[in-house]
């Protein structure tokens, strides 16, 4: 296998073609969210139901305008809950949310209204045919195209299920990922004081939280030293937990203690591709295990760990969950920018957007990939190609947001 970087676009592809799509699964409606639809939904009632009052006031009936100063007996009441009811003349004292009576056509709001008698009403305004009725099937039509598949489901998809009576959805059966940090430096528990040269590990919190918010199912998340033995071990306990996908963080580069290369020919894994003319994340490998799970070797750094999660792992999440692959938004940039040529740069950078809604997008300052102070601050990714080595103030970058599942302006308040 040549030690040679390869183009970011022919190592994406050897990914692609490596993640098959997944099958489908029913899931609950209360347990969907960040689930992504796989079979399009339709309704199969009307929303509401039933002709229903959209104030609290009288339902009437009349041909055409009904004047105010007209009076009326007041025949029934009807709330919110209540059945069928007949009306054939005057007003029903009316609720809510309640069904109309049939034989009615419109209600009047109590306040434009002044109660005579106890059963007698006279109206303060002209009412017209349908006025505050909010009519069956006004919101979804029986029949009506509702979500279609990919749609990434969310608290409001979540109400409209609900309200249609939906309890199951289809949807893509989420991959089942591991996680391996590697690296005698690292300590875990955060009560732990630590000892001269060691440092916490925060690529395993933050690839354990990030993966399920990119349509992925954490099986196992385990953490080891520089030892190959305890790798292979933590590797089929991998296997055993049902991990599609394993991704690992550290020992993939030059040094002495960069065993992971050397680990996974003795597990009998097929290497990809080794190294990526990217950067942060450089030395990423990318193999595939004798049983057909993809392995994610990506680079200690916290940055490539982000990177390589953002822009490998994640497209190939796409193609398993049946997703298409994503289209980078234009930003102008705020700032000039210059880099190495050569290399594909994904930038940690934050989009601003102006009063009349215009954005830019800023690279922020402390792009080296140890930093990981930035990345908080960010809210996008700016990336600028191999063959690009300056851009003016104002040129259009490709951007693409925080993670593939959570839209182009995760934050717009926080802009
Ligand atoms: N001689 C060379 N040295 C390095 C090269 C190179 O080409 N030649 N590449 C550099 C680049 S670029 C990267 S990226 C790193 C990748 O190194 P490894 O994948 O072998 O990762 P480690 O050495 O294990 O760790 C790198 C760095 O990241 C810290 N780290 C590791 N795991 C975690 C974790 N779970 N949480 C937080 N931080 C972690 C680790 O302590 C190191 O500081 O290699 C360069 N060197
Ligand atoms: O490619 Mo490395 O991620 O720059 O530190």
């Amino acid at each position: 296998m040549s030690q040679e970087a390869l183009a970011y676009e022919h190592a994406l592809r050897i990914v692609l073609d490596a993640g098959t799509r997944l099958g489908a699964e029913d899931c609950l409606v209360n347990a969907c969210l960040g689930r992504v639809l796989a079979v399009p939904v339709t309704s199969a009632v009307d929303l509401p139901p039933f002709d229903n009052s959209a104030m609290d006031g009288f339902a009437l009936r009349g041909d055409s305008i009904v004047p105010a100063g007209t009076e009326l007996q007041v025949e029934g009441e009807q709330a919110a809950g209540d059945g069928m009811a007949q009306a054939r003349t005057g007003a029903w004292d009316i609720m809510t949310g309640a069904r109309i009576p049939d034989g009615l056509d419109r209600v009047i709001a109590v306040e434009q209204t002044e109660r005579l008698a106890p059963s007698r009403v006279r109206l303060l305004a002209d009412v017209i045919p349908g006025q505050n009725v909010r009519a069956a099937g006004s919101d979804v039509a029986r029949g009506e195209n509702l979500l279609d598949a990919g749609t990434v489901l969310q608290a409001q998809h979540v109400m409209l299920l609900a309200a249609l009576g939906i309890a199951k959805v289809s949807v893509g059966v989420r991959p089942r990922v591991a996680v391996i940090c590697t690296g005698r430096e690292l300590v875990d528990d955060p009560d732990q004081a630590l000892e001269p040269g060691q440092i916490r590990n925060s690529n395993g919190p933050f690839l354990a939280t990030r993966l399920p918010l990119a349509g992925a199912e954490v099986v196992h998340v385990e953490t080891v030293g520089d030892d190959a033995d305890a790798f292979g071990s933590a590797m089929r306990r991998a296997l055993d937990a049902g991990a599609r996908i394993i991704v690992t963080s550290g020992a993939v580069s030059m040094g002495r203690y960069d065993f992971v290369p050397q680990a996974l020919e003795s597990l009998g894994a097929q290497t990809l591709f080794h190294k990526v003319a990217i950067r942060p994340g450089k030395p990423l490998l990318f193999g595939c295990l004798p049983g057909g799970a993809l392995l994610f070797g990506l680079p200690g750094n916290p940055i490539a760990v982000a990177v390589g999660l953002r822009f490998f792992v994640e497209p190939v999440l796409r193609e398993m969950l049946g997703l298409p692959q994503e289209t980078p938004r234009r930003v102008r940039l705020s700032k000039p920018y210059s880099k190495k040529p050569r290399l594909r740069f994904h930038l940690k950078s934050r989009l601003h957007c102006d009063a009349l809604g215009r954005l830019t997008v800023e690279v922020l300052d402390g792009q080296e990939s140890y930093r990981i102070r930035p990345l908080a601050d960010a809210n996008a990714w700016a990336v600028v190609p191999a063959d690009v080595d300056a851009l003016p103030a104002g040129a259009l970058v490709d951007v693409y947001g925080s993670g593939h599942l959570e839209g182009f302006l995760p934050c717009e308040s926080a802009l």
